[in-house]
C-alpha cells in the first residue's frame, strides 16, 4: 500500500471529483460513514456517550457527518461545533447544514463536558494543518488528552503533520485513526508514531488506481503479504551450493559478539555456508561460539583488523554476498580494507554496516562504479555522518534524505530507527511499520545485517532481501516483546525466532 502526504492527498481527492465527477459530499459522506463503522463495531452498545469535536476544514466537515449518522443509529451523541458557524465554508459547510436541518443538538465549546464522554472522536484538524496548533484547538487538544477516553481520530491525529509526523506544541493521542484512501507520510515519522494508536484504512471512493494514472512516486508500507513474497524460495533438492556462501569480516577486541550475530542471522536463516573473517587475537573466544561456521583468522593489530593481508587470505570468487563492518571498530585502517575488499570483488553483494559505514563515506566514488549492489545500512547518527547532516536534519527528512543520498551513490539503503526505510538506488521506497523497543539493544542491527545477507545468498533480489529481513527482524521482536517483555528479548533471541517461524 502507498502512503501519501498532504500535496498528495489533495491531487487524489481533486482528480476524484474534478476528473471523475464525484462530488466533494459524497467523499466527505463515504468518510463518515467509514469511522463510524469502526466505531460501531468497537462500541456495539448504543447507549455509549460519544463526544464528537468538529473544526471548521474538511475534517470538521466529517465530523458533522459521523455525528449525524451515529445519532440515526442511536447513540449518544454530543456534537461539539469548535468554531463558528461563518468559519465553516465548501463542503463541510453542506453537512453542517445538513446536520442543522435535522435540528439535531450541537454544543458550545465553552460548555465541552468530556468528563461524561465514554468515547471522543476528534474531527478537529486534517491534513489541512499548518503550524503550531491554535487556539482553540490547542486547549481542545489538551482536553481530550486529559480525559482518558477511547479516543478515534479523523483521518490523522489533530496537531500531527501529515507529510512528515511532525508536533509543534500539541496533538491528539489517539487510539485508533481511521484514515482515508491511503495512510498518510507522518504517521510513521518524526513524532507521529506516538500519537496515531492502531491505523485503519478505508476506501471512501477515490479509486485507487489515480496513484500509478497520476504518476506518483510514492513512498509504500512493508506488510506481511510483501515480505511473504520477498522470502527466497527454498527449491526441495536444493543442497547448501544453493544456499549460497556469506562471508562476515569483522571484529575487534572491543566487540566479539557483533560479528557472531551477524554470521549466527545468516547461517540460521538458510545461508548454505557462512565464513567468519576476524582478527586472529579473537578467533580462540569467537570460534567456539560459532562453530557452525568457517573461519579465516586476518592479521590483527592491536586486537583490530590489519588491512594488509586481506587479498592474499581471503579468495573472494567463493562468495554471493560480502558483509564488511558488525564489531570492526575504528582502531583499523578501515578505508584500506574496504578498497582492498573492492579490488577483490566482482559483482558480489556487498553490505556495508556499522564501523564499516564510518569508512565508506570515503569510497562513495568507487563503490558507485562497482559493477555489484551494495548496500549500506545506516542508524540516523551514520546517516548523517555520510549525508554531511545532523542527526536532526536526518530525522526530519528521513524519506528525503534516503531518496538523495541512495539515487546520489547508486546504492540500497536502509535507514534504521523507529520505522526503517528501505530506498532503493532508482528512488523506490519503502516504510517498515513494524517493530518495537525490544530492538533498542545494541546487537539487533547485526542480526538484521545477517538476516539481509542470508537472504541475498539463498537468491532474493536485493530490495526482496531488505524487505523481508526487516519485516522478520521487527515482527520477532513485537511477537517476543508480547509474549515476554520487551525489556529482555536479546538479538539471539530474534534469531532463534525468526529461524522457527520463516
Ligand atoms: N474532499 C476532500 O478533499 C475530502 C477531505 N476529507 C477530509 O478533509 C481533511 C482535509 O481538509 P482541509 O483541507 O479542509 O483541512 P483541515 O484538515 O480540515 O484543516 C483546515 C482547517 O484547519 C484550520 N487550521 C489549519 N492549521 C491550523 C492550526 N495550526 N491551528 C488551528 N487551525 C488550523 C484552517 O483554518 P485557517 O488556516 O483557514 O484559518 C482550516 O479551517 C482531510 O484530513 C479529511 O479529513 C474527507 O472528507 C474526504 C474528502
Ligand atoms: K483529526
Amino acid at each position: 500500500m502507498y502512503i501519501a502526504g498532504r500535496a498528495e492527498m489533495q491531487l487524489l481527492d481533486q482528480h476524484t471529483m474534478r476528473e471523475i465527477g464525484l462530488p466533494g459530499v459524497v467523499l466527505m459522506e463515504n468518510a463518515g460513514a467509514a469511522v463510524i463503522k469502526e466505531v460501531m463495531k468497537d462500541f456495539p452498545d448504543k447507549k455509549t456517550k460519544i463526544a464528537v469535536l468538529a473544526g471548521s476544514g474538511n475534517n470538521g466537515g466529517d465530523g458533522f457527518v459521523i455525528a449525524r449518522r451515529l445519532y440515526d443509529f442511536g447513540y449518544d451523541v454530543m456534537l461539539i461545533c469548535c468554531v463558528e458557524e461563518e468559519a465553516i465554508r465548501g463542503d463541510a459547510r453542506v453537512h453542517y447544514n445538513v446536520y442543522k436541518n435535522r435540528r439535531l443538538p450541537t454544543e458550545e465549546v465553552k460548555d465541552v463536558q468530556l468528563e461524561n464522554a465514554e468515547v471522543i472522536i476528534d474531527a478537529l484538524l486534517g491534513t489541512g494543518l499548518t503550524g503550531e496548533v491554535r487556539e482553540p484547538f490547542y486547549s481542545l487538544i489538551k482536553k481530550i488528552n486529559s480525559a482518558n477516553k477511547y479516543v478515534y481520530a479523523v483521518d490523522i491525529p489533530s496537531g500531527v503533520n501529515s507529510n512528515n509526523g511532525e508536533v509543534l506544541n500539541t496533538a491528539v493521542k489517539a487510539d485508533k485513526t481511521v484514515t482515508f484512501v491511503l495512510p498518510k507520510k507522518g504517521f510513521y515519522l518524526q513524532q507521529g508514531p506516538q500519537y496515531v494508536g492502531e491505523v485503519i484504512c478505508t476506501d471512501i471512493s477515490v479509486p485507487p488506481h489515480i496513484v500509478e494514472e497520476l504518476q506518483l512516486e510514492l513512498p509504500r508500507l512493508l506488510d506481511v503479504k510483501m515480505a511473504d513474497a520477498a522470502l527466497p524460495k527454498r527449491p526441495a533438492h536444493g543442497h547448501k551450493g544453493m544456499f549460497g556462501h556469506v562471508l562476515v569480516i569483522g571484529g575487534c577486541r572491543q566487540y566479539v559478539g557483533a560479528p557472531v550475530y551477524t554470521a549466527k542471522a545468516a547461517f540460521h536463516t538458510g545461508a548454505g555456508l557462512v565464513t567468519l573473517a576476524v582478527p586472529e587475537s579473537i578467533y580462540p573466544i569467537v570460534a567456539p561460539q560459532s562453530s557452525e561456521c568457517l573461519f579465516i583468522p586476518l592479521q590483527d593489530k592491536d586486537g583490530a583488523l590489519s588491512a594488509a593481508d586481506i587479498s592474499q587470505v581471503v579468495d573472494f570468487s567463493a562468495f554471493q554476498t560480502v558483509v564488511l563492518g558488525p564489531g570492526l571498530g575504528r582502531q583499523t585502517d578501515g578505508t584500506s580494507l574496504i578498497r582492498h575488499v573492492l579490488d577483490e570483488l566482482t559483482d558480489q553483494t556487498f553490505v556495508i554496516d556499522a564501523d564499516g559505514l564510518y569508512f565508506a563515506g570515503h569510497l562513495l566514488a568507487e563503490l558507485k562504479t562497482y559493477k555489484g549492489n551494495v548496500i549500506f545500512t545506516p542508524h540516523p547518527g551514520e546517516m548523517a555522518r555520510l549525508a554531511g547532516l545532523s542527526v536532526k536534519e536526518v530525522e526530519e527528512n528521513r524519506l528525503e534524505v534516503a531518496k538523495q543520498f541512495a539515487g546520489a551513490h547508486g546504492i540500497y539503503l536502509l535507514l534504521k530507527g523507529h520505522r526503517s526505510i528501505i530506498t532503493t538506488p532508482s528512488g523506490e521506497q519503502w516504510i517498515n511499520p513494524f517493530g518495537n523497543d525490544a530492538l533498542g539493544k545494541g546487537g539487533s542491527g547485526d542480526v538484521l545485517t545477517g538476516l539481509i545477507a542470508s537472504f541475498v545468498s539463498q537468491g532474493a533480489e536485493v530490495k526482496d532481501a531488505l524487505l523481508a529481513a526487516c519485516y522478520h527482524h521487527a515482527h520477532a521482536a513485537e511477537q517476543l516483546g508480547t509474549k515476554w517483555s520487551t525489556y529482555g528479548v536479546l538479538p539471539l533471541d530474534i534469531i532463534d525466532y525468526v529461524r522457527k517461524t520463516l
